[in-house]
């Protein structure tokens, strides 16, 4: 039995250690904070029940770890100490009680409250008002000398301002990087594919303690002070409170939330309203801080191994847990997005219980590295949606997770063009997931144009389950329709009226209205131009559809992928086989185009006809017409006072056209127009 408690307590000892290692001297924690602070917990417990196996250096008294030998190190002339904890309001009672008795004292005491916020602490030495050196917390006693990274904090002054300041004046704080500026730098790591940071604590500390110290300069660091530990040759206050203030004055930055209360009171209607500010802090907080006020109070009581008498810390509930990634759904969006979804086992994290998390998308997975099965690290910070920011490699029994090659609602193929991150269903027409913002499409304005059927009724209709894709729209019936909410007989009538009407339309806008990705109404119009006819499209290979204007590799691919889908081809015969249908496009226009294939620049100020006059006239024989030129321009109109376009066709070599030239040369083709 002794045994095993002695074995019991090693083993946690060790745990802690390699965890003070992996946090305080790499900056690379490998659990969360709420998981730490319970193996500490059971350690005090374990030690508390069993004093014959106290030890001073357990952890459970220790402040920190080892510094760096990258760093030079700095004797601390007074201890850097962390701080005691509460988690409860009855132990905060006990912990202003444990006071009240060493300092027989049973008077109401006043506290300074304080936000606990979540950097690294900071030892900053003024001497005659000039910063001569700064220092982390190391191991409590032997800290880093960090003076020139902490130099490029902007918030924090290289000299103090104002009057009575003291010869020798050692201010301690807090370095933090503001939650905005976490975000938009793990945005900008994720943008460049390099490393960020699980939250803003180690984005803080990570950032500081960099032996460049032009890295540090460029991350948005900021510092506030907290308190003061040695002081030479100066008058401060008889209040802790009085003294924050006194270092404002000289310059030094003091975060807004700093305030006095009276006994338990006071701290816990202080700790509620903070709480509640939380989510609304520029800055990252874990807890809130009562500090006896009283200077003398404070010197009475003293200190313990790790942490001063005369303060605690009141701790938040944990922003970061972890879980256990169980399994990885994929959903489908109403674009087709698809995106994977961690299913958790269940933890409680920043206020609620979370059994989800989404992962945005397979560069995401694979950032994590993430594998099912293993153990993840939940963040829920103010109020955000939850995420997996980190799993711990190596962890629980994996499984690779597999992206699905077909779309999990509608079985089409999902299609993910390289250099973008979301893949996305290629089943458009017919998806459930995706039904309502392809019928919305098909039915819109500018692809089959059917009045009165407008998003809400689209909504409607698919609720109801009267329609499930574009071609259901006209099996719909007057007696389908009139039992709906807000549908008269004079609006279903209109309705069904426009859908019979819509039958008639352009090739052209039938391919629009299929809502093929990227391709809108111009692409459409080319497309339909240049092919003449749908089953042509269909047929059209990569390299045969990159030959139409605007359309590049990538929209050639979604043409191909999306008419190779045998939904979406069910779908386009039901189409037909309902009767939409549009005019041939007429094979003279065909022929009657001498200037096919040719691009031609109009630039300066012509004086026979306008510039669009001479745009038309040049597309009706077939030409292109562009705005600017480059090597694919066959000719350049060059009118009077003609520019830069000029020059580079010059520069370019191309042949430039007269106003006269481009008259003649219309004038000749007169005939087949
Ligand atoms: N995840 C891990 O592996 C791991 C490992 C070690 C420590 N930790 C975490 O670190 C914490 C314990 O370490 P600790 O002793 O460094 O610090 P602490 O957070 O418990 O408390 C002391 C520290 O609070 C900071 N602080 C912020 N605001 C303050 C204020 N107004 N007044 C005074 N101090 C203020 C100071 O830096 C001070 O050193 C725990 O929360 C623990 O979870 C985590
Ligand atoms: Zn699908």
């Amino acid at each position: 039995m002794t045994e095993s408690i002695a074995s019991k307590i090693a083993t946690l000892r060790q745990q802690i250690q390699a965890h003070n290692y992996a946090y305080y001297t790499l900056d690379t924690p490998t659990i969360t904070d709420a998981e730490y602070d319970r193996q500490i917990r059971s350690l005090r417990e374990l030690e508390e029940q069993y004093p014959q196996y106290a030890a001073t250096d357990s952890p459970s008294l220790t402040v920190g770890g080892p510094v760096l030998s990258s760093f030079s190190k700095v004797k601390h002339e007074m201890a850097m100490l962390s701080l005691g904890n509460v988690y409860s309001e009855q132990e905060l009672d006990e912990f202003i009680e444990r006071i009240q008795n060493r300092l027989k004292n049973t008077h109401e005491l006043t506290f300074c409250v304080e936000p606990k916020l979540d950097g690294l602490a900071i030892s900053l030495l003024y001497q005659q008002g000039k910063l001569v050196r700064a220092a982390t917390r190391g191991d409590g006693s032997i800290g880093e000398d960090v003076t020139y990274n902490v130099k490029t904090i902007k918030n924090i002054p290289h000299t103090l301002q104002g009057s009575d300041i003291p010869e020798r004046l050692e201010v301690r704080g807090e370095v933090i990087m503001p939650i905005k500026d976490f975000h938009a730098f793990n945005q900008q790591a994720r943008d460049s594919d390099t490393k960020g940071f699980v939250n803003p604590r180690n984005a803080a500390a990570g950032s500081l303690r960099q032996l460049d110290s032009n890295v540090t300069a460029h991350r948005p660091l900021a510092f506030y002070s907290y308190g003061i530990g040695i002081m030479e040759g100066g008058n401060l206050a008889e209040s802790h409170y009085q003294r924050l203030l006194q270092l404002k004055a000289w310059g030094l930055p003091l975060t807004a939330e700093v305030t006095l209360q009276n006994g338990a009171k006071g701290c816990i209607s202080a700790y509620h309203q903070l709480l509640e500010k939380r989510a609304t802090l520029p800055y990252e907080i874990d807890g809130i801080v009562y500090k006896v006020d009283a200077i003398a109070l404070q010197e009475q009581l003293g200190f313990v191994a790790r942490a001063p008498r005369w303060a605690t810390a009141h701790k938040f509930p944990a922003q970061e847990e972890q879980s256990q990634l169980l399994d990885v759904e994929f959903q489908v969006g109403r674009t087709g997005a698809i995106t994977p979804v961690a299913i958790l086992e269940p933890v409680f994290v920043g206020g609620v219980t979370v059994s989800r998390a989404s992962l945005h998308n397979a560069d995401e997975i694979e950032r994590l590295k993430l594998k099912i099965g293993n153990t993840v690290i939940i963040r829920r910070a103010a109020d955000v949606i939850p995420q997996i920011v980190k799993a711990i490699p190596g962890s629980g029994v994996q499984k690779e997770i597999i992206f699905p090659v077909t779309c999990p609602v509608c079985d089409s193929e999902i299609e993910r063009i390289e250099g973008e991150a979301i893949a996305r269903c290629t089943g458009g027409l017919y998806c459930a997931a995706q039904r309502k913002e392809a019928i919305k499409y098909f039915a819109s304005r500018k692809a089959m144009n059917i009045d009165g059927l407008g998003v809400k009724v689209v909504e409607q209709l698919v609720d109801e389950q009267l329609i499930n894709n574009p071609a259901d729209l006209f099996t719909l019936k007057a007696e389908q329709l009139m039992p709906l909410e807000r549908m008269a007989a004079k609006k279903v009538e209109n309705l069904l009226n426009a859908i019979e009407q819509c039958k008639k339309t352009t090739l052209a806008k039938f391919i629009l209205a299929l809502g093929i990705r990227e391709v809108g109404d111009a692409t459409a119009k080319n497309l339909a131009e240049h092919f003449l006819t749908l089953d042509a499209i269909q047929k059209a290979s990569i390299e045969d559809l990159e030959r139409v204007d605007d359309v590049g590799e990538i929209v050639a691919k979604h043409i191909v992928t999306f008419f190779r889908q045998r939904h979406n081809q069910e779908v386009i015969q039901a189409l037909l086989a309902a009767g939409i249908h549009w005019p041939e496009i007429p094979a003279k226009a065909q022929q009657n185009v001498p200037l096919a294939g040719k691009t031609f620049v109009l630039t300066g100020t012509l004086t026979q006809m306008d510039r669009n006059e001479a745009k038309q006239a040049l597309q009706s024989l077939g030409a292109k017409v562009s705005g600017s030129v480059s090597k694919k321009t066959d000719y350049v109109v060059a009118g009077a006072a003609a520019g830069s376009k000029l020059t580079k066709a010059q520069e370019l070599e191309i042949p430039i056209l007269q106003e006269t030239d481009l008259l003649s040369l219309l004038k000749s083709y007169e005939n087949h127009s």
